[in-house]
């Protein structure tokens, strides 16, 4: 698992964006080939999305063959309702962008049978050939997508009850009317989440950082179910200054000491691929 810190929600989400942007172009995805993004919604990605929007406007990104699948929405709240999870997305982000609503998957909490709408909406996953990316965030209890605490770390996508701390969390988007929020939710799993071939998840706040720190410093438990990454190969989680407020200094250190070697192989790297392209043109030159 990867850590990058970074000074502030702003600059988090310039760094996010720019990892999503340089997977979506280094993937290069068609019409037959998407590049499959997990989202969340909340606000620690909005700056995220911004910078994304900000580079479609700019036309050096492009989601016209990417297809989405969001991590989850209420239960029984209606689509057009200014807090669906369905409405979040298309207002901050979808609308924005170049993405074709057709490629936009959400599950629908108002279905009619909601086991079989949790049940299709994996197997729409797996058609297409499972995720690559899957964003993140977290609640404060440390819950990924709406895996509250206890959720089982096998868990695919299914019918959720929400913590009490989540409903009160989550009351401030109702005015702060606890009796407006929603009590269930249908959520991607656990397992669906390590499924994916990459997982960036974004954490900002102070509020944050006792669950960061139970995630990444202590084992993997049902309890924190974001620790559940420890268990993913290809992990980052990227916070800023006030989400390390719990962690040891050691293990910021850590982090960091680790990002500025890589930051050092990185340069070395381009150097020599600069070098050899020189010498490389030089022969040629010769030859010629
Ligand atoms: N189901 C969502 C989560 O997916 C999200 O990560 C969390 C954090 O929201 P915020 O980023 O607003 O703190 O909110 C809800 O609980």
């Amino acid at each position: 698992m990867r850590l990058i810190i970074r000074d502030d929600p702003l600059t988090v989400g310039d760094y996010v964006a720019n990892y999503i942007a340089k997977r979506i172009n280094d993937f290069a995805p068609t019409a037959d080939k998407p590049f499959v993004l997990g989202l969340p919604t909340g606000s620690s990605p909005i700056p995220t999305y911004k910078a994304l929007i900000q580079k479609v406007k700019e036309g050096s990104l492009s989601f016209k063959h990417v297809v989405t699948f969001n991590m989850d929405e209420y239960v029984g709240l209606p689509r057009d309702h200014s807090e669906s999870y369905h409405t979040f997305m298309f207002r901050e982000f979808f609308s924005h962008t170049d993405i074709s609503p057709s490629h936009v998957n959400l599950l629908d909490g108002n279905a009619e049978d909601l086991v079989a709408e949790c049940n299709t909406y994996e197997a729409r996953i797996k058609e297409y050939g499972g995720i690559e990316l899957f964003l993140g965030g977290i609640g404060e209890d440390g819950h990924i997508a709406f895996n509250e605490p206890g959720s089982s770390l096998a868990s695919r996508t299914r019918i959720k009850t929400l913590a009490y701390d989540t409903i009160l969390a989550n009351a401030r988007f109702f005015n702060n009317n606890v009796a407006a929020v929603p009590r269930m939710a249908l959520t991607v799993g656990v397992a669906t989440v390590l499924e994916a071939r990459e997982v960036v998840v974004v954490v900002t706040g102070q509020r944050k950082s006792l669950a960061l720190s139970k995630a990444i410093e202590d084992g993997v438990n049902h309890l924190w179910t974001l620790s559940a990454l420890q268990l993913h190969p290809w992990a980052l989680i990227v916070v800023d200054e006030d989400a390390t407020a719990e962690l040891h200094v050691k293990t910021v250190k850590y982090f960091k000491s680790i990002e500025r070697v890589q930051d050092e192989v990185e340069l070395r790297q381009a150097e020599l691929k600069a070098r050899g392209r020189t010498e490389h043109q030089g022969q040629v030159g010769s030859m010629e």
